[in-house]
Formats: C-alpha cells, structure tokens, sequence
C-alpha cells in the first residue's frame, strides 16, 4: 500500500513522537475496550430479538423470562455504548494532543534546518515555497493526527474482532460479507496512488501561489510605481487557475471512492438480506441472527467508509510527509568539520575569537552555475592590518569573494586561508565572528533598534550608548522617536537607506571584528553623515584587515593596495599611483571618474 520511500519518511518521523509514547501506548491500548464495545452491539440487538421471537439465544440468557432478557440486553447495551463513548472522546482528546506537539516540533526542526541551509539551496527555491512547506503542509499532518486517523486504526481492530464474531456465529454469511470487502480494499489502493500524484500537484500550486503573492507583496512599491497592478494581477489568476485546476483533479477521485465503497456496501447488505431471508425461510437461522449480520455488514463497511471519507485527509499528510521529508533531507552543505579531520593549528585558531587578519585566496574558482564560471583562478594574499579595495566593473563578481570568504557558498576548486587557516577548517561561529561585514543591502530585522545593534553580542545599555556616541550615531537616535527602543518594521522598512547603512556599520563596529568587509557601505549617504562616518570607519579601521568594495575614487584612493577583477580574474593589482602609471583598466576608470563621467 505505501511506496518503500514513504515507509522510510515514516519512520523518521517516528522519533518525534518518542517523547509521547506513553501517551500514544495508552491511546493504543484504549483501542481494544472501543473495538469489543462496537462489535458487541449488533450482537445484543440481534439478541434482542431472538429472544422476542423464542428463537435459541446464547447460553447465559438461556431460562431467563423475556422481560428480564430485555432489560438486560438493553442495560449491556447502553453501557457498551457509554463506554465505547468514554474511551473514544479520552483517545481522541490524547491524540489531538500528541498531533500538535508533533507538528510544533517538527516545524521547528525545519525551520531550523532552512535556517542552516546554504545559500545555495536557497537560491533554487523560492520563499514562497518554502513557507508552504512550514506552513499548510505540516498542517496537514497534523490534521491527519487530528481528524482521527487513529480513528481509523480503531475502526479496522474492530473489523477484526466483527469478523472473528461473525464466523464463530454462521460461518457461510460471515465469509460472503468479508468476501465483499475485497473489491472495496482494491479500489481504494488503485484510486490511491492516481490520487497521490494529484494532490502532490496541488501541494506544488498552492506554493507556487505562495511565492507569487510573496514576491507581489515585497515588491509592492515597485508594483504601484510601475503600475503592474493589472498584469501581475492576471498573473496571479492564472496561477490561482492552475491551483483551482489541481484541486479539481483530486475531487473527482473524493467523490468516486465514496460512492464505490457505498455502492458495494449496499450490494452486500441486498445480498446478505436475500440470502439470510432465505435461510431464516428454511428455519435454518433465527431472525436474530439476521438482524445481528444486518447490522456488522454496515458496521463492517464504517472503517472503509470512513478511511475514505479521510482519504483526502490521509493521503494529503502522506504527501506532507512526501514534502517535509524533502526538505529535511536536503543535505547541510556547508557545515563544521569534524574535530578529527581539523588539524592541530586549525583545532587551536578555532579556539581563539580573535586573529591577526590575513586573508589569502588560494586559486578559487566558484560558480553558482556550472556553465557559468563567476571568479576563475583568483589568488590573492592580505596582510594583516592591511586596507584593500576591490574594484572592478559591475558583475565581475566581487560581491561573489566576499560571500566566499564567509563561507556562504564553497569554491568549486582552490582555498580561502583566514591566518593561515583553511576557512574549512575553522568553525563556522569562530570564522564569522572574525569577519565583520556591511553589505550593499542593509537588512534589519523587526525589534528595536538596540536589538538590530546587538543581535547575538551581549552588550549593556550603557556599553551600546557610549558606542553609539563614539560612532556618531547619535543624530540619527535623536531623530528616531525613542532612540534606541525605537521599534523598526520588517526589514527596517521604517528607516532611510542611509540610516540603515549607519545601522548597520554600528552593527559590525560592536562585534569587533579582525576582518572588517564593506560593500559599498556609504553609498546612500548624504556627504555630511557620510564624513562622520569616514572619520568613524576609519578608526575603526586602524590596526584592523579591510576589504572594502568600493565605486569611488576618493575610498579606493586610501587603501594601501587596489584589487581590480574583471570577469572573474585578477587583472591588477598594487597601490593608486602605481596603477595610474600603470595605464590600464584601473588608469581608464579613474580617468572617467576624475572627469565625472563614471563610477570605479
Ligand atoms: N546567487 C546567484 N546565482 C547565480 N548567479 C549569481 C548569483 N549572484 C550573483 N550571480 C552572478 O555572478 C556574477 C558576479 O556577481 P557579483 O555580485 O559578485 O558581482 P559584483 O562584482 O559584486 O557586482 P556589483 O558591482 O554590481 O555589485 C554576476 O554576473 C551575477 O549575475
């Protein structure tokens, strides 16, 4: 019934309810009581009427007047119900509960795991996709455990002990209505796996409508400015089309297994009544019995009933678990080395928080895409405390050595030595610590303004005010509206770029870093806050390893050695005025630039 794969998601979705296997066991256990208390109901009712009629009744009701026999069977009856009630609310309240706390752990544990993912993955897949997957699909596991399919697991216990009852009882009828169930149980295994690869379908669209609104929704402003309103807007119905097609296709195989399955039941009641009648003619079998066979084949048709009423349900948190499973199995890419694959002085560099900064780049070839190599033999050394600036034309992947360099994607050849280090070797905690970096796209997250500042670093109040002051923050804190606890919006959509970027200079200004790396960093900014923050930037510079990404002339003219990449490659390198005599690229471009006419 359930591919090799599924089984083995399954099973590692087993250790999440480990801590639950108490309550699980009793839940299980609970499961007996609830399947003798169903299938002894027909049972008495058929009694019931035995004993009406004078037909043979079991042994212990045997001599007994009938209005006694009947307040009897009535009383058994009724508390076979309650108790079948009782049991049934107490499992379901249990299974609810362990369904939740199942779902919150594993939505952790893949939130946990996207957060650890390389960029690299994420790259491939969209946000909107990915929320889908946190989102609806663990959902629809837990609605699996929340619509009972424990429920359901009962309902066949019971059909067991129906069917063990009924033979003991007459054999002929009991095998004919377990006969019965044959062409259900294979019309639902064959309506299965059709029904499967649709609901995947619909899985697939409803993400991919998450994404679409996702990216719509971020991209508002431009939406507006542009007037994509109408366009984006048909976009988005044809992706609601393609998503109301999808949920289309796995109506139809609802609808079809529940008519089958009610369909064959009524056959089998017809059949069961025209061949116990006939018995019943014959005097071959009391019209208690009867009853009692009219009542299992209905009762023996509820668990196939009602596995197909949560056959959406059950297959949708198959295909959940299809889909989680695909996430967490992506693999971690870019991890810790074990501690026994570090060599002695990585194991002891790792150890210390701080190094002297020498960053060598070691003939590293990276591309995103195969076809597409971004930096081709790049080999360059830093030495400690020394300022560079890497310039080069737009795309010519100079963003792409600063991501390398904090290990955000690997180099497909080469290595990248932090002091000596291979960054492979180091912790991922210790590497970016070391590094400080501001990129071209500031992002803050919704907090306060002190908390964007600190992030991890634990820092008092005070500490942060007088860092603050010493960073020439403090116009801009009075300009906000509670300072620090000033409360941003998502991605600080509340403050300027060039606020942002103050921020976000602040940020790494607090961690200290032994590297400090800069993309643009004072782009968006006004020359007066911009000259506070060069004074600032460069005492934070002093003594300190920098590689600044930089399109101006006047940052590009202080570092001690310029970088230019073209295509990926080194072209030159060495000090301002050695390049101009130089009279290459670099010469070109700052000629441009002197002239006002282009940027580095
Ligand atoms: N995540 C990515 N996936 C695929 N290609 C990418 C990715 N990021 C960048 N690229 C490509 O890699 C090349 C180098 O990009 P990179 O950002 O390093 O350039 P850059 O020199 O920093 O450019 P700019 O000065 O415009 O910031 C570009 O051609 C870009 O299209």
């Amino acid at each position: 019934m359930m591919a090799g794969l599924d089984r083995q998601r399954l099973a590692r979705l087993l250790p999440y309810l480990g801590r639950d296997r108490r309550r699980l066991g009793l839940t299980l256990l609970l499961l007996i009581p609830v399947a003798f208390a169903a299938a002894v109901q027909p049972l008495l009712v058929g009694q019931a009427i035995a004993v009406l009629r004078r037909e043979p009744t079991l042994g212990w009701l045997d001599g007994m007047a009938v209005p006694e026999a009947l307040r009897l069977l009535v009383l058994l009856l009724l508390g076979a119900v309650m108790l079948r009630l009782g049991l049934q609310g107490i499992q379901t309240f249990n299974v609810q509960a362990v369904g939740q706390r199942l779902t919150a752990r594993i939505r952790d544990d893949l939130f946990a795991h996207a957060m650890a993912l390389s960029l690299r993955f994420h790259d491939r897949t969209p946000v909107g996709k990915l929320l889908t997957r946190l989102t609806s699909d663990v959902d629809a596991l837990a609605e699996v455990f929340g619509s009972g399919a424990v429920g359901v697991l009962a309902d066949l216990v019971t059909l067991l002990v129906i069917a063990v009852t009924m033979i003991s009882i007459e054999w002929r009828l009991g095998l004919l209505l377990l006969v019965s169930q044959v062409p259900v149980v294979l019309g639902i295994l064959w309506l299965q796996g059709r029904f499967r690869k649709a609901n995947y379908r619909v899985r697939e669209e409803l993400s991919q409508l998450n994404a679409d609104l996702q990216e719509n929704l971020q991209g508002l402003e431009v939406v507006q400015m542009f007037r994509r309103e109408a366009t984006n807007s048909a976009r988005f119905s044809q992706v609601t089309a393609a998503y109301r097609e999808a949920v289309n296709g796995t109506i139809l195989f609802d609808s079809a297994i529940s008519a089958f399955i009610e369909w064959v039941a009524l056959t089998a009641v017809a059949v069961v009544l025209a061949l116990g009648g006939w018995m019943v003619l014959g005097s071959a079998m009391g019209l208690g019995t009867l009853t009692t066979f009219i009542l299992y084949s209905q009762r023996l048709f509820d668990p196939l009933r009602q596995l197909a009423e949560r056959f959406t349900q059950i297959q949708g948190g198959l295909t959940a678990v299809e889909r989680i499973g695909e996430l967490l199995e992506q693999p971690i890419e870019i991890a810790d080395l074990p501690a026994s694959e570090r060599s002695a002085a990585a194991i002891q560099s790792g150890s210390k928080r701080a190094s002297a900064g020498e960053v060598i780049f070691d003939n590293v070839s990276f591309a995103y895409r195969e076809d597409d190599p971004i930096l081709t033999d790049l080999s360059f050394r830093i030495a400690p405390g020394e300022h560079v600036a890497l310039v080069g034309p737009t795309g010519s992947g100079k963003t792409t050595v600063i991501r390398l360099l904090c290990r955000l994607y690997e180099p497909q050849r080469g290595r990248i030595l932090l002091d000596g280090i291979d960054i492979r070797q180091l912790p991922i905690p210790t590497l970016r610590q070391r590094l400080g970096v501001v990129l071209q796209d500031t992002f803050l997250f919704s907090g306060n303004v002190a908390d964007n500042l600190r992030l991890d670093a634990p820092i008092s109040s005070e500490a942060l005010h007088q860092i603050c002051a010493e960073l020439g923050l403090e116009p801009l804190l009075r300009r906000l509206p509670d300072g620090l606890a000033t409360e941003l919006r998502e991605r600080g959509g509340n403050l300027s770029s060039g606020e942002r970027q103050l921020l976000s200079v602040a940020r790494v200004a607090i961690r200290d870093p032994s590297v400090l790396v800069m993309d643009e960093a004072t782009a968006f900014m006004d020359p007066s806050t911009e000259a506070t923050l060069q004074r600032d930037l460069s005492r934070l510079l002093q003594q300190r390893t920098a590689i600044v990404i930089a399109h101006r002339l006047a940052t590009v003219e202080a570092a001690d050695r310029i970088l230019v990449l073209r295509k990926g490659h080194l072209i030159e390198q060495g000090s301002h005025s050695d390049l101009r005599l130089a009279g290459g690229v670099y010469a070109q471009l700052a000629d441009l630039q002197e002239r006002g006419l282009a940027a580095l």
